[in-house]
């Protein structure tokens, strides 16, 4: 594969039309869930431009005749914080969201004087960053950790943490063992998953040829219910049996063990297949594939945030995973309904509605493709939007249609990056123009939560109210 800088195309090239075939296959399996890919054939000087996998690799050997940069410690990688003080941690959290607002507050006085508007009275006094809330656990607070197969230094298998680059010939596995935030037991799965590799005497990954066969693990496990969920991923194989035999060996350890051939086949060789979590006394089911966030301790925290704030008729929870958020604010709503990509997490979700006693309704795709349809038909006011979308923020469509929903007059943001997060709200804030439709929203608060100690991570809730209702 040859990716050219900075675009968002890349040629691929094919050993076979039989290799060319199944890739597209693959592709076309996996495009549903997360995104739609066109393929066209190549013309003829862009064959010419494009290199031979052989060629490719060569120029890759030919890079690497510079001194290769020293390699950092994982730990440096994983937990980049670690050296400093849990207070030194959070003021230094402070400091990024304050300056994402600071960025979000200037941005919202350019659009004011293109709009030719005078500012809102709240620009006067905007709110405050309040102080972050801190992780109730600093240490080994991970739930799930997501680990590489592959080798250490060309040769020894490894089930660990991907350090190094590619481009630099240092890429590596390393172990997870100095990573503070990982939980011990994550650790002692990496340790067995690595003997039980090297038992099988099959390839493990490996990224500079894109062959091999073990390619990767994801290790949950709840401080609650005490419960473990070992996933293991591999390339398709005709040993597929031979692997299976091989993870018995980790039956007796783990509450469920699941083996999945990618892309995307499940196989669970072992227990119910999912994992139960209570956060703020409600009990959750979390499947493989769902989203869960990854220190309980801390969600606790940050739900908690959202729960002290919602209060109303109806709850749009946008973007659910397994629906935890809505769930929490259950006692404050009359009614939830929760819009969400993986279908697995949705049938997780309505799992867990009926687990916690609540009548909810979700439904499964694209949420800036369902927001409208769900918020056609909504009367009447009181309506809460708590949205929560992966890193890169939420689609315009939706930003849209939070702005323009009649009785929609209060939004709580629950973000991971705020960088995003203070983008989308510029949307959500800004006066009205030709391109941004409806009555602006107002801050009212700026809350973050630290769920991820020793990393550069910062978790905000934001709660934000119709201009025309203060
Ligand atoms: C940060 S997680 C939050 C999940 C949940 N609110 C929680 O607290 O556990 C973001 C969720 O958004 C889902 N997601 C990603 N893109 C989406 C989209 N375009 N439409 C709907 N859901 C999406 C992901 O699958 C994931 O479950």
């Amino acid at each position: 594969m040859a990716r050219p800088n900075r675009k968002s195309f890349a040629f691929l090239q094919f050993p076979d039309s039989e290799s060319l075939s199944s890739f597209l296959l693959r592709a076309q399996e996996t495009e549903s869930v997360k995104k739609k890919y066109k393929f066209k054939q190549a013309n003829e000087s862009q064959q010419l431009r494009g290199k031979t996998i052989e060629e490719h690799l060569q120029a890759r050997a030919c890079e690497i005749t510079e001194e290769p940069e020293e390699l950092g410690l994982i730990r440096d990688k994983i937990t980049p914080l670690w050296a400093l003080s849990y207070e030194e941690q959070l003021g230094q959290k402070y400091v990024t969201v304050q300056n994402e607002y600071m960025k979000f507050l200037k941005e919202i006085n350019i659009r004011m004087k293109k709009a030719g508007t005078i500012a809102p009275l709240w620009m006067q006094t905007p709110p405050k960053v309040l102080d972050v809330k801190p992780s109730p656990n600093i240490e080994s607070y991970r739930n799930k950790t997501e680990f590489s197969i592959g080798y250490y230094d060309n040769e020894e298998i490894k089930v660990g943490f991907t350090n190094g680059k590619m481009a630099a010939g240092t890429l590596r596995i390393e172990s997870p063992r100095t990573c503070t935030n990982i939980p011990e037991q994550a650790k002692d799965f990496a340790d067995r998953l690595e003997e039980l590799v090297k038992k099988s005497q099959l390839p493990a990954f490996d990224s500079k040829t894109n062959s091999g066969i073990w390619k990767q693990a994801v290790f949950r496990n709840s401080s609650r219910s005490l419960e473990t969920m070992a996933t293991i991923y591999i390339n398709p194989t005709s040993e597929q049996e031979k692997i299976e035999t091989l993870l018995q060996e980790l039956f007796p350890l783990y509450t469920t063990v699941i083996l999945i051939t990618l892309p995307n086949t499940i196989k669970i060789l072992n227990g119910p297949g999912f994992i139960t979590e209570t956060v703020l006394n409600k009990k959750y089911q979390v499947s493989p594939m769902s989203f869960f966030q990854v220190n309980t301790l801390g969600c606790e925290v940050l739900y908690k945030e959202v729960v002290d704030l919602v209060c109303g008729d109806l709850l749009l929870d946008i973007c659910c995973g397994t629906g935890s958020i809505g769930i929490s604010c259950s006692e404050k709503v009359k009614k939830i309904i929760g819009i969400e990509l993986i279908a697995e997490a949705v049938a997780d979700a309505k799992i867990n509605a009926e687990l916690n006693n609540i009548e909810a309704e979700y439904l499964v795709g694209r949420a800036e493709d369902l927001i409208k349809e769900v918020t056609k038909p909504i009367q009447g006011g009181n309506i809460f939007a708590v949205v929560d979308p992966p890193r890169n923020g939420l689609h315009k469509t939706i930003l849209q249609c939070l702005r323009t929903t009649k009785g929609l007059d209060h939004v709580v943001y629950v973000s991971c990056n705020p960088v995003s997060l203070f983008q989308n709200l510029a949307d959500l804030c800004c006066p009205e123009n030709n391109k941004v439709r409806g009555p602006a929203f107002v801050p009212i608060s700026i809350q973050p939560v630290d769920m991820f100690p020793q990393t550069p991570h910062i978790e905000n809730v934001v709660y934000l109210k119709r201009s025309t209702i203060i």
